[in-house]
């Protein structure tokens, strides 16, 4: 089953924290950056790895275990999704980078595109796509469809909050997507909110509510 609800215990009470009212920006900005590290920890656990024969430090040659293949892209979806960068680039340093600018009509719900830049090799990197919200999933199944037609072929979805709708729509356009997530929510409000969600994401970690 593509989806993959991390159920650790940092994972859940780190997600807690976040869900009280009147969070500040600092800690839900804070938050955000931790839990997208533990979700990359977790996203990355079927990493092939490979022997490497290197001089230990008493001068003998031993044999190390490194990452094999494919280099990671992280893909932040704006603007939000840069709320989650720095934690996810803590587990993944050499990543390069390639961003998505999406928002979603609060009238239609329907994501508007803004911006894109992809890093050149994209169709030979695996896409860690981060945002921390995946309501509807008009904002994911739009970036996941502009990747592929840019040749990306390993896509994985690191998202904080999951409504089920929302899910089984990115599941449905994109089968071959594991989506990771420390929540699975209840539903969608009638503003195509999650319920009981985090609130506006963006807003909270730019501190523009
Ligand atoms: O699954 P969907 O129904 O598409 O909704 C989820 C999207 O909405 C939010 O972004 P928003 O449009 O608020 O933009 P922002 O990150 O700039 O605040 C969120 O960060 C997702 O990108
Ligand atoms: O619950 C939601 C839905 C979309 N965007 C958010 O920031 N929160
Ligand atoms: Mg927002």
């Amino acid at each position: 089953m593509p989806l993959h609800v991390i159920n650790h215990p940092l994972v859940q009470h780190k997600l807690g924290l976040m869900r009280e009212a009147g969070i500040s920006t600092k800690s839900f900005r804070e938050l955000s950056n931790e839990l997208g590290n533990l979700l990359t920890y977790e996203a990355t656990s079927d990493f092939e790895l490979e022997p490497h024969a290197i001089t230990s430090w008493s001068g003998d040659t031993i044999e190390v275990q490194q990452i094999k293949g494919k280099k990671v892209t992280v893909v932040p979806i704006l603007r939000a999704g840069i709320g989650m960068l720095d934690g996810v680039l803590g587990l993944v340093p050499s990543a390069k980078v390639s961003v998505v600018g999406l928002y979603r009509n609060e009238e239609t719900l329907e994501p508007v595109p803004y911006f894109e830049k992809f890093v050149g090799d994209i169709d030979q990197r695996i896409a860690l796509v981060i945002d921390p919200m995946l309501a509807t999933g008009g904002s994911m199944i739009a970036t996941l469809n502009m990747l592929k037609q840019h040749g990306c072929e390993s896509i994985r979805v690191l998202v904080l909050v999951a409504a089920p709708e929302g899910v089984e729509k990115v599941l449905a356009a994109h089968p071959d997507v594991h989506i990771y997530t420390a929540a699975l929510d209840s539903h969608l409000n009638e503003h195509g909110y999650i319920i009981p969600g985090l609130g506006d994401a963006g807003d909270k970690i730019f501190g523009t509510r």
